[in-house]
């Protein structure tokens, strides 16, 4: 195959385009976003010379200390989402607030949530990084621009997407009608279609948790993971393998490829804060694209994209992946 063998993104979404209708100034943000990405990629790359992959004084909203390159990334997505002028606000995980780029908000107008580095405790062991993004588009404008008015469900997102760092730049997108992957042809400004339709099996034996914290979970996960780890003797009846990148675009590429459940749940350490990672710019996008892919995304309890978010920074436990695995860990939690 060779590069003229595949798609480019402009082309892929210009048949989005005519066969679903997908607006033009949502492809031409997609571009912008999709250039912010490729910059982010080379600044981690050359960020071992730059000096860039250490921490800085500062923290995040959450009490996080902000690594150099989360403040870089932070920048780019920025920088390049202010392009499309129905962008009416940003919501990032390293800001405080929502950054309102207009006066009014109008019907039709584009709220944009993403964590600009994702995985960042990774960056000086130079494993797999990423970037997440969501996109809503209003459907009636907002009397008020204030933080509140952007708390608005998963389920109402037209797109969402991320960008995996790793031995290659990936950039994965849902408009709604299904997932594509394409991949950075290196020295080049473009992004090739080379995963068509990604799709989740139903079914896996390979599970993905932090299990330093098992001490905390609730009994369901801890039910859960015993019966994954007792093998082709237990009541599972096969063995499961196990993988932990500390890198949610990570795994949820790995699920998009081979299959596989990811679970960061609510436990009795993180259930004051409400669970680990945050809704509206880590768990909503990619429960989006999990569920575009015919996978299931869940808090556990229930679908993550009916929730009502209270919160611009709000934590929510998690679990994604292959239907028949989400669904079993629901039934435990019920
Ligand atoms: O440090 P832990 O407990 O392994 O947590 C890893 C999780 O935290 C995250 O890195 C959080 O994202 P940020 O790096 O954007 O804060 C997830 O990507 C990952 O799944
Ligand atoms: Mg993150
Ligand atoms: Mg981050």
């Amino acid at each position: 195959m060779t590069k003229d063998d595949h798609l480019t993104f402009r082309q892929f979404m210009l048949k989005e385009y005519r066969e679903h209708g997908v607006s033009k100034d949502l492809i031409f943000l997609l571009e912008d976003i999709a250039t912010a990405c490729r910059t982010i990629s080379h600044k981690i790359r050359s960020g071992a010379f730059a000096g860039t992959l250490g921490a800085t004084d500062d923290t995040n909203v959450q009490g996080e200390t902000q690594k150099e390159l989360d403040v870089i990334a932070n920048d780019q997505f920025m920088l390049h989402c202010a392009n499309c002028s129905r962008v009416a606000a940003l919501v990032s995980e390293e800001l405080d607030n929502v950054i309102w780029l207009k006066d009014k908000a109008e019907a039709g107008d584009y709220i944009i949530y993403f964590d600009p580095l994702d995985g960042s405790s990774n960056l000086e062991l130079n494993i797999s990084v990423g970037s997440i993004f969501s996109i809503v588009e209003l459907k009636e404008p907002l009397t008020e621009l204030t933080d509140e008015a952007v708390l608005i469900p998963g389920s109402e997102q037209i797109c969402a997407g991320y960008s995996l760092y790793g031995p290659s730049t990936s950039l994965v997108v849902t408009t709604g009608h299904g997932v594509n992957g394409f991949t950075h042809l290196a020295g080049s400004g473009e992004f090739l279609l080379t995963f068509p339709n990604m799709t989740v099996p139903a079914a896996t034996n390979e599970f993905a948790i932090n299990a330093s914290r098992q001490k905390f979970w609730e009994p369901p996960v801890t039910r859960y993971i015993d019966e994954c780890l007792a093998g082709p003797d237990g009541p599972r009846g096969k063995k499961f393998n196990m993988r932990w990148v500390a890198s949610m675009v990570a795994e949820v590429h790995r699920i998009l490829t081979r299959g596989g459940v990811f679970m960061y749940p609510r436990d009795s350490e993180n259930a004051s804060m409400g669970g680990r990672l945050r809704l509206l710019y880590e768990t909503n996008p990619m429960a989006f694209i999990i569920e575009q892919a015919g996978g299931k995304a869940s808090t556990g309890e229930g679908r993550m994209l009916d929730v009502q978010p209270t919160d611009l920074h709000q934590r929510i436990g998690v679990v994604l992946g292959s239907s028949e695995e989400v669904d079993l860990v629901e039934s435990y939690h019920s």
